[in-house]
């Protein structure tokens, strides 16, 4: 192709000079036989595309005003551009020999914990922080999590001008991503060492059956970490500090699991297990319960736990498996006493209910098996399980005495049932679809909804036992079962091997109230004790530390209060809604009512001076008196510690309040439980 024929019709003039001195690229800046290598280079486009027109013009004004050839700048970048080429492949190739020679290195999958240790380390380093590639992960914080206090002052205002109430509306707006290191390689220094990260992602071909139930691909992440020299102990002792700094607060904290929904449970065994929250230790006085019964269980518990326990175990041959049974009404703490001895312990705590209808007897027994070397299992509210013997004729909702119970009352009704329908003759059995209301329709949902449940298998009692204590059953871990219903188990589920030790929980005591009472109105940890403050009456038991084992051996003996654990909450934080003022009345005296909520005054305000000044800073001899007082008034073995504290709990400011107004609400209390209804008319 003639390429000055093809710039003619395109660039006259430019063509004109250029077939004018054609010999000479001095005369029109472009070089000898530069268009005819362009030309085939480029083809056609060079007519179509005016880009290429503008390059000429370009060249031909860099040529002439310059004074330099173009040609030269064009091979020069073309050798720039081929030196990083062959830079990037002679690095590649020397730095995969010096990172197999020269290097150690470790692999790190994102299917394992360590993944998620180190990259919270990684979010949290400066260096990293300000690398150029990075991945951004919205970062929500938890409700336990330390909050800013200028975050909470500027949640003051709320959105009608008002200042009152906290408003929360941006809180997600100003949560700050989590800034980890993107895919590709990475360097950064540790303990005066130069490490190299590698973030890299690939699929994989999953034969087994995923969400769908159809084979996929699945994507793996890897962390490679690799640092000079042929030891790999430099990135191990990377690897350990990321994973301390972790587990830093973990003294301080519980964390709970609960198994992971049924796909995902099903896809990973190492994932059969999710974190459900991260909570403060509950220290475990504020545990109101009988101090034997607390040092009987952890002076067991920890017996359990000490190192020497496995051989003792295995030397008698009896499997290392210890349970627990927490009986007792609802709210008297059975579920409070097992997050407490988790913490205590420093324990992990894995939650499972029975009433799941998702969890079949294999899912049970895969979650058994994949619990950590020590940790409490926390099996709720056995009794209101599905369980049945395997044998038994029909499901039953319960297991053998209560549904025996059950069918009793079921009878009952159907008995009752038919006596209406009897004295009721308009009443027909059998309604028209016409006469269908929308009760009908939902009873008959809820029909089909049982009938899916008994397709279901649920899980028998048998299959209860075997993950129990079955052959395959994890060994090592602590079992605690509750039930409100004790006498409805089955008894091989509580025999002796399965539970070893039974704790009975109780409707409040008037020591307990007592107990509750001064819990509730005591001056915070946090705060500076107050000056020449007695010690607590009443708190015989000091809790242990949450830490190990060997503080609390029985040869020890002595239980002594070192938790230094979180207490939960700080409700000091938040001011009374409402305030009170005193009014003087002809018959009564000086009369204390609440006053209505001033909208647009400050949070401030509205605390109460008087309320502060009478009642949160009592005395601890002044706040005892008020406790027995309060006591006093509680009738024993009626209330639930859980009812006290929702009553306290709506007064948690005003002890002298709770000690005038609990007389009305007992009376109440105890009418609406005589008359078994459940709407509170006191509260
Ligand atoms: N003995 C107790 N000491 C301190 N607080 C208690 C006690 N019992 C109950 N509470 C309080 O009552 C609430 C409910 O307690 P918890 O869940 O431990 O009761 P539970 O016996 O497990 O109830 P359920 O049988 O309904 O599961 C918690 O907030 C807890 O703080």
């Amino acid at each position: 192709m003639d390429f000055n024929s093809v710039l003619q019709g395109v660039l006259p003039t430019f063509v004109a000079n250029a077939s004018h001195g054609s010999n000479s690229s001095a005369d029109n800046g472009l070089p000898d036989g530069l268009l005819d290598t362009l030309s085939p280079l480029l083809g056609m486009s060079l007519q179509l595309n005016p880009l290429m027109r503008l390059f000429m013009i370009l060249y031909n004004m860099v040529g002439s005003h310059l004074g330099i050839d173009p040609t030269y700048i064009i091979t020069m970048a073309g050798f720039l551009w081929a030196g990083n080429k062959v830079w990037d492949q002679l690095y590649a190739t020397f730095y995969g020999l010096a990172r197999q020679y020269f290097m150690a290195n470790i692999e790190v999958s994102n299917s394992d914990d360590i993944y998620y240790h180190l990259m919270k380390w990684l979010a949290a380093q400066p260096k990293m922080v300000d690398s150029r590639s990075l991945t951004a992960e919205t970062a929500s914080k938890g409700a336990w999590e330390e909050e800013d206090e200028s975050e909470l002052l500027t949640a003051r205002v709320s959105p009608d001008g008002s200042d009152i109430f906290l408003n929360f509306s941006n809180q997600e707006a100003k949560a700050a991503p989590r800034f980890t290191p993107a895919m590709g390689v990475h360097s950064f220094w540790f303990r005066g060492r130069y490490f190299k990260l590698h973030r890299k992602q690939e699929s994989l071909f999953d034969p087994s059956a995923g969400f769908s139930g159809m084979p996929q691909y699945k994507d793996k992440e890897t962390l490679v970490l690799s640092c000079f020299g042929r030891s790999p102990e430099p990135i191990k002792q990377l690897l350990q500090h990321a994973k301390e700094q972790y587990y830093l607060d973990h003294q301080a904290k519980t964390i709970v699991r609960r198994p992971a929904p049924q796909a995902i449970r099903r896809f990973s065994h190492r994932h059969s297990w999710q974190q459900v929250a991260n909570r403060p230790v509950r220290p475990m006085k504020t545990v109101v319960l009988d101090d034997e019964q607390k040092i009987r269980i952890l002076s067991d518990m920890n017996e359990y736990l000490h190192p020497a326990t496995p051989r003792w175990y295995a030397n008698r041959g009896i499997p290392l498996r210890r349970g627990y049974l927490f009986h007792g009404p609802p709210g008297t703490g059975k579920t409070s006493l097992s997050f407490a001895l988790a913490g205590v312990f420093g324990l992990d705590i894995y939650v499972i209910s029975l009433l799941d209808p998702t969890l079949t007897e294999e899912d049970l027994l895969a979650l058994f098996t994949s619990l950590p070397r020590r940790c409490v299992v926390l099996l709720e509210d056995i009794d209101s399980a599905g369980l049945k013997r395997t044998d038994d004729p029909e499901p039953s909702a319960t297991s053998s005495s209560s549904s025996s119970d059950e069918k009793n009352s079921k009878e009952q009704e159907d008995v009752d049932s038919k006596d209406k329908d009897k004295k009721s003759p308009k009443k027909t059995r059998h309604k028209s679809k016409k006469d269908w209301k929308v009760s009908d329709l939902a009873r008959e949902l809820k029909r089909h909804g049982n009938i899916d449940s008994i397709d279901k298998k649920g899980i028998s009692l048998s299959g209860l036992l075997n993950a129990i204590d079955g052959v395959a059953s994890h060994e090592g871990r602590v079992l605690i079962m509750t039930t409100n219903k004790p006498e409805s188990l089955d008894e091989a589920l509580i025999r002796p091997g399965r539970v070893d030790l039974q704790v009975a929980f109780t409707n409040a005591t008037q020591q307990q109230a007592r107990e509750l009472f001064i819990r509730m109105y005591e001056p915070d940890s946090s705060r500076a004790p107050l000056p020449s403050s007695p010690p607590a009456p009443l708190t015989p038991f000091s809790e242990p530390p949450p830490t190990p084992f060997s503080l609390l051996s029985e040869k020890d003996g002595n239980l002594t209060d070192v938790s230094g654990a979180t207490e939960v909450g700080d409700d000091d934080a938040i001011p009374p809604i409402r305030t009170t003022t005193t009014t003087h009345n002809p018959d009564k005296g000086l009369v204390k009512k609440p006053a209505p909520l001033k909208l647009g005054s400050t949070l401030n305000s509205i605390t109460d001076e008087e309320n502060e000044k009478l009642e949160d800073k009592l005395h601890p001899a002044e706040l005892s008196h008020i406790a027995t007082q309060f006591a006093a008034k509680i009738p024993p073995g009626q209330f639930s510690p859980a009812e006290l504290q929702g009553f306290l709990l709506k007064r948690k400011k005003t002890p002298r309040r709770a000690l005038d107004e609990v007389e009305g609400w007992v009376a109440g209390m105890l009418v609406l439980k005589a008359s078994r209804t459940r709407v509170l008319a006191v509260q």
